[in-house]
């Protein structure tokens, strides 16, 4: 059999699911997800390497109207991701009605002219009766190059969409080596291991206005030593993340290191400081320094 290889946009709106169908593929977490929409902030790629294929996967930040600069540089990286794939995954959530939100995606997929496949996410949560419907009506909104019902937290049939992907994808070589699952750096990765941590423990106290840098690393034949920064917008925001006798910072260590210690192999020894860079957001420069480029890959 031939060698094929290309790569797959994931697209969709916030919390359609996106990065739990990429973890679902990759079978390694890479990219993290939450229950709060719009956690995704950059082109995290995964690759799948496997005997007769390799895929590498774009998953974008959720579509939406952009409110400041940060948002812009988002929705900037996604239509750039689904104009340059060679297939697009458009993740929906089968629970959710038809909006505006979808409206707005299926212009953008109409004008990509590249073939889209319309995953159907979380159909674990569907009655067969109700979904047959959601089918139906999404046929008749565009056409698709394949529809998909699955379920990402299952498991539901995403080895069928894998095989399926590989008919649409151009033989050729591999892009990237065999054991490479993400082309982001370790540092990367660990930082959004910390930043979804911060996303849990605070619950709706600190919005999206977080960003994490792992600023040092030193590594040991048993032992990681890290410190990192957690950048804030508002004294208050400060205030709320290191808690009550610095409780709240606490909780935000202990669960990284846990997660670190079975990511790395190693004991963790974390040192998280917050910092407030007011309206860090809004700052071109200040995007680009912790790591929101607008190049589609770093
Ligand atoms: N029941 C069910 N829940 C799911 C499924 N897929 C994802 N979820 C849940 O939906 C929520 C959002 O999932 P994510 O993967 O973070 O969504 P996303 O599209 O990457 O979101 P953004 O990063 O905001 O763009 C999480 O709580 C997931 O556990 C599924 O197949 N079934």
């Amino acid at each position: 059999m031939k060698y094929r290889s290309g790569f797959i946009a994931i697209v969709g709106r916030p919390n359609a699911g996106k990065s739990t169908l990429l973890n679902a593929i990759l079978k390694e977490k890479v990219a993290i997800t939450t229950p709060k929409p719009q956690t995704t902030r950059n082109n995290i790629s995964g690759i799948l390497t496997t005997e007769d294929t390799q895929y590498v996967f774009v998953d974008t930040p959720g579509i939406h109207k952009p409110k400041h600069e940060l948002g812009r540089t988002l929705n900037k990286n996604a239509y750039t991701a689904i104009s340059e794939a060679d297939v697009n995954f458009w993740v929906v959530d089968a629970t959710q009605p038809y909006g505006s939100g979808d409206e707005f995606m299926l212009e953008k997929m109409k004008s990509a002219h590249i073939p889209v496949f319309l995953i159907l996410n979380k159909i674990d949560l569907l009655e067969k009766e109700k979904l047959l419907k959601v089918l139906a009506r999404w046929q008749e909104r565009m056409e698709f190059a394949e529809i998909f019902p699955i379920s990402a937290l299952t498991n539901d049939n995403i080895e069928h969409l894998l095989e399926i992907t590989r008919s649409y994808l151009s033989e050729g070589p591999k892009f990237f080596p065999d054991d490479m699952i993400s082309d982001h750096g370790l540092s990367f990765q660990i930082a959004e291991i910390i930043r979804e941590k911060v996303l849990y423990k605070t619950n709706e106290e600190v919005p999206h206005s977080v960003a994490v840098v792992v600023e040092n690393m030193e590594e040991t034949d048993k032992k990681v030593y890290l410190q990192a920064v957690i950048v804030v917008e508002r004294i208050s925001q400060k205030a709320i993340l290191i808690g009550k006798q610095a409780a709240m910072i606490r909780a935000i260590r202990l669960a990284a290191q846990k997660e670190l210690k079975e990511k790395l192999h190693k004991k963790i020894e974390l040192e998280l400081y917050v910092r407030v860079e007011k309206n860090w957001r809004n700052r071109e420069g200040k995007l680009q320094q912790l790591g929101y480029s607008e190049k589609f890959d770093e």
